[in-house]
């Protein structure tokens, strides 16, 4: 049985690319010396899937920032905003991914949005009826070459024309069956230089093909895939699938001459029955996800091994692989000292996944697999107990009942005791809680983490931040004030760290977008607070400003979803757990006189199964519910606020209305405010703070511009339901533009609030 790898993640084990490219990004690298380390990093991965004995190993699946970015430049999707600049390819590639201001011009980036369920965030294709579909760029050949020259024959990957088309931008007249036949001579055009270059395998990745699929989308797929595999020759190809099942086009995938079909066994529920129902075509390889690629637990043999001995009853040529690229796994336990061996005996990361593949492919060959040491060393860990109950969280949760997700008295009840209490003026400013985290802030922290530091220095130079933080928001009028998040490295790492259950390591990394990652704490056990986690920040902000300080939590759907979650209990239970101790939380701060709490959400949509019929069943049935529990048990004259970002939200508004927070604030100024008119539409009820700035960008809005974004608001919107603030968080900016920036905003809102 042969193995296989979707892609493998690249930021480099300790961040290596994040690094150089931030150093180039300064102007203090040489590009050569950039592409010397991302040539490092590809070589590294490709000779480590060597020695695991992988059979197809990928290429391409490097990127200097995103792989739909790379596919747009590979195929001429390059707006001509940025072909104006007249930059290096590389250059224009940057400037699409991060914006362009300089001597050469001022262009935003493209925009940014979720990849499927994951955390990884894609730079949106933008196609314009002036885009000239074709094939210009040469990484996909390259990297293939270079892979070659080092002796290994790789399988060069790229996104497939579907998801492009999916997921691009039109901005033009033309739509997706508009660029068909472009679309199919670009692809064509990299199948003939593939056959040139004598590549044997081509994956094309299509995981939009486990969403909802309509008529008309299996139709597109079938004219993209019938004209682009004419162009086959010896190369063969493979529909590469992911995140779920393809229940809607498994039989016209089937159907098409494609050489081999990827599907994920792991997320996919409905793919065994699928095969089983419909069979496999002979011709055929099933490349069968079969290893979690987004889970950091170790895999279970004896059900990998039944799963493939079921799979190989239904097709004849199969290949065993992970369920999705390893992008969303951290790469590797070899530079954890610190998790103990108790811990790690359970975990795998990218290169332990790729050892468990050498494993499960050696156990296959067996004629008794069950016999093999491997399996039964594998049998003996997950017959042991991980040891992670907590029995008084268990019966917290399993005691609760209506009562403690029902927030009372009702919400325009509420509305008018909070009116009468707080006295805000009409549009009242506030932000979404971080402020700059500068190199200073960070510096302290890793000076404190290395022992360089003791606690109490820490916590002082936090406490000095927040000070100034305070005393600048005084001094431009905003009305509703923060402390400004600087003892977080993470708005869910830090709470991981605060609370018990997690745990988390040193260097275990993910990307997230760009040069920027994550390091998502890991649920080990039952989880519960032992002691207050923000109060003191919250209570010296308070302790320094006579105007409303809002306290500032994140959420538990976004702790859970933001996190590597258990699997031997339902997320619905982790949720819960997470609640109350997110509540005691809430309850602490009520109690030390924080009369407004900000619960953020901002990863409330992530996790929303891809199928809509699954939308209520299995996530939104728990997920709201847990965030009511988070709040349930406050006072009516204490206000609760959440905050949302990157997603969408108008196909599940009316359970954001049903959180029953008192005022939302979220993400709108990149969706061109589209969020408005389904909250006119739907007679949403909570109080709301649509973003009036994009804070992904160093630019600073005009008060001019941030009025006119609140007129049109206003137009939707009653006066006395609207809030000002930016889209999200201020940590990533700049000191200089975030202030500039909040000046005009307050400016804007007093402008505003004089007409009234
Ligand atoms: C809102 N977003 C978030 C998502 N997911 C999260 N888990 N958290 C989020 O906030 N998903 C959607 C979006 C994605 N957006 C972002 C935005 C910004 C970042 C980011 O800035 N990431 C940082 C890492 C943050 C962090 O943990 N920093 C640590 C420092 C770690 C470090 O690099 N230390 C250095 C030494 C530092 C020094 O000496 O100054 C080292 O170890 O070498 C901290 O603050 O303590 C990034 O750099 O990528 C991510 C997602
Ligand atoms: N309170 C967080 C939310 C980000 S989504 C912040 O301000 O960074
Ligand atoms: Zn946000």
């Amino acid at each position: 049985m042969k193995t296989s790898i979707i892609g493998y993640p690249r930021v480099g084990a300790l961040r290596e690319l994040k690094f150089a490219s931030e150093k180039y990004f300064k102007g203090i690298l040489p590009v050569e010396e950039l592409q010397q380390t991302a040539s490092q990093l590809r070589s590294a991965n490709w000779k480590l899937q060597q020695e695991n004995g992988v059979d197809f190993i990928p290429s391409n699946d490097f990127s200097f920032y995103d792989g739909l970015l790379d596919t747009s430049c590979l195929l001429g999707i390059v707006p001509q905003r940025y072909e104006a600049l007249g930059l290096s390819p590389l250059e224009t590639y940057f400037a699409m991914a991060r914006g362009y201001q300089g001597d050469k011009g001022d262009v935003k980036a493209l925009a940014m949005k979720k990849w499927f369920n994951t955390n990884y965030h894609y730079m949106v294709p933008e196609i314009d009826d002036t885009t000239d579909i074709r094939l210009t760029g040469s990484k996909l050949f390259d990297e293939f070459t270079e892979a070659k020259q080092l002796g290994i024959t790789t399988k060069p990957v790229l996104i497939g024309a579907f998801t492009l088309l999916k997921l691009a931008r039109f901005t033009g007249s033309k739509q997706a069956k508009d660029c068909v036949p472009a679309i199919v001579e670009a692809y064509k055009a990299v199948l003939s230089q593939l056959n040139t270059l004598g590549a044997a395998w081509f994956q094309l990745d299509e995981p939009a093909l486990v969403t909802d699929l309509t008529v008309e989308d299996i139709d597109l797929f079938t004219e993209l895939y019938n004209g682009i595999l004419s162009a086959k020759g010896g190369v063969k190809v493979v529909a590469q699938t992911y995140f779920g099942d393809i229940r809607d086009c498994y039989q016209a995938l089937q159907a098409l001459p494609f050489d081999g079909i990827g599907i994920d066994f792991v997320e996919g529920k409905q793919s065994l029955d699928l095969v089983r129902k419909h069979g496999f075509a002979s011709e055929k390889v099933l490349f069968a996800g079969v290893l979690n690629g987004k889970n950091i637990w170790k895999n279970q043999y004896k059900q990998t091994v039944a799963l493939v001995r079921e799979i190989n009853k239904h097709a004849d040529q199969v290949v065993i692989g992970t369920s999705c690229s390893l992008l969303h796994v951290p790469y590797t336990l070899k530079h954890e000292t610190k998790l103990t061996a108790a811990n790690k005996q359970y975990f795998a990361f990218a290169e332990e996944k790729l050892r468990e593949l050498a494993d499960l492919k050696l156990i296959l060959a067996q004629a008794s697999p069950e016999a093999s040491t491997l399996y039964t060393e594998n049998e003996k860990l997950f017959s042991a107990s991980r040891l992670t109950n907590d029995n008084s969280v268990q019966k917290r949760v399993a005691a609760l009942t209506d009562a403690d997700f029902t927030r009372l008295p009702v919400f325009a009840e509420r509305e008018a005791i909070q009116k009468a209490k707080f006295n805000l003026p009409l549009l009242p400013t506030t932000t979404i809680g971080s402020f700059p985290q500068t190199a200073e802030v960070r510096a302290n922290r890793a000076a404190f983490k290395k022992g360089n530091i003791t606690e109490e220095q820490y916590k002082q130079f936090n406490f000095d931040r927040i000070a100034e933080c305070i005393a600048q928001q005084e001094e431009i009028g905003i009305d509703v004030i923060v402390h400004g998040e600087y003892e977080r490295n993470d708005m869910v790492e830090y709470f991981g760290e605060c609370l018990d259950g997690f745990i988390f390591t040193e260097n275990a990394w993910v990307q997230s977008y760009g040069t920027r990652c994550v390091k998502p704490p890991v649920v080990w056990g039952d989880i519960s607070r032992s002691k207050p986690i923000t109060v003191e920040y919250s209570a010296f902000a308070k302790s320094h400003t006579n105007k409303l300080v809002k306290g500032m939590l994140t959420g538990p759907v976004t702790i859970l979803n933001w996190s590597f979650p258990r699997e031997d209990i339902s997320l619905k239970e982790s949720a819960l757990q997470i609640g109350l101790a997110i509540r005691d939380e809430v309850l602490d701060l009520e109690a030390n006189g924080i009369e407004i709490i900000q619960i953020d959400e901002a990863a409330l949509r992530e996790k929303l199964p891809l199928r809509r019929s699954d939308w209520q069943c299995e996530y939104l049935s728990w997920a709201i519910p847990a965030f009511r529990l988070v709040h349930s048990g406050v006072k009516a004259e204490t206000q609760i606020h959440t905050h949302m970002c990157y997603s969408q939200f108008s196909d599940i508004i009316r359970d954001i209305d049903a959180m029953d927070a008192d005022v939302i604030t979220f993400e709108a100024s990149r969706s061109d405010l589209a969020i408005i008119d389904t909250i006119n539409e739907c007679g949403f009820r909570t109080e709301v703070g649509p973003g009036v700035y994009d804070i992904h960008s160093p630019r600073i809005p005009s008060v001019d511009e941030l009025k006119q974004g609140l007129n049109r608001m206003l137009d939707k919107i009653e006066v006395s339901k609207l809030w000002v603030n930016p889209d999200c968080g201020l940590k990533t900016r700049g000191v200089t533009e975030t202030w500039a920036s909040l000046k005009n905003l307050v400016q804007a809102a007093k402008e505003i609030r004089a007409t009234l």
